[in-house]
């Protein structure tokens, strides 16, 4: 299970607190929803969870075992500029076979061309480039997936194909997946329960189940 556990946390001493006694968790295979107004701090709760961050306070743990430090991280962040995820200077097959190559199969449900394998980040665009990132989080180490408006840039229709993608493969390999999003119908329509954080900074509020 993927816990965040009394996490506190502010970008400097002198800025008030931006994560405030937050705790959550997710199941293997669930699908969680996260939502809250903008600039409440859902983005970074995701990158506490994914260990880009360190909580001022609290902890995040993964099966009671912290996040390794150096080692593959089993929470993987993906987030809305895919630009940010990727060494530019790499072609995309580099992109992809860094962690663990992902096999044709899944590039094919994500609609990843072959053709784009050659070419360098720049010369994909920006929801071509998502696929790719999303791509590369879908292997045997991630246990968990955090999707921080993933999809936000995409149209309907590659939205649809891309979680129907994401979702086959997180339900068959138990991966726990937490929704970070505006989209109210997008939540509704994929996750198991949505929290907000919102309702309280100090409980956690279930809206749906
Ligand atoms: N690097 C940073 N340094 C200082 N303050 C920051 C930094 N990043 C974010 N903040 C501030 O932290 C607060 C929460 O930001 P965050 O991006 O986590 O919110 P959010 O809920 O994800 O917002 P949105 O829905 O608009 O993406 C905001 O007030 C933001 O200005």
């Amino acid at each position: 299970m993927l816990t965040g556990e009394g996490l506190w946390f502010r970008y400097a001493p002198q800025l008030p607190w931006v994560v405030q006694s937050q705790s959550l968790t997710v199941k293997p295979g669930e699908v969680v929803g996260l939502m809250a107004p903008s600039g409440f701090g859902k983005t970074t709760l995701a990158k506490l969870l994914a260990g880009y961050l360190m909580p001022t306070q609290g902890g995040v743990s993964v099966d009671e075992q912290p996040l390794p430090a150096r080692r593959y991280c089993p929470v993987q962040l993906v987030f809305q500029n895919p630009e940010l995820a990727v060494n530019p200077r790499w072609r995309i097959d580099q992109i992809l076979r860094e962690g663990h190559p992902p096999q044709m199969h899944q590039l094919d449900a994500l609609g990843i061309h072959p053709g784009w394998l050659s070419r360098y980040p720049h010369e994909l665009s920006g929801g071509e480039l998502q696929r790719i990132a999303i791509a590369r989080t879908l292997n045997p180490q991630t246990r968990y997936l955090i999707a921080d408006e993933m999809t936000a840039m995409l149209d309907a229709n590659t939205q649809a194909l891309i979680w129907q993608a994401v979702l086959a493969y997180t339900r068959s390999h138990q991966i726990g997946v937490l929704v970070v999003s505006h989209d109210w119908p997008l939540m509704r329509r994929l996750c198991d329960r949505i929290l907000d954080l919102a309702a309280t900074q100090d409980h956690r509020t279930l809206i749906s189940q």
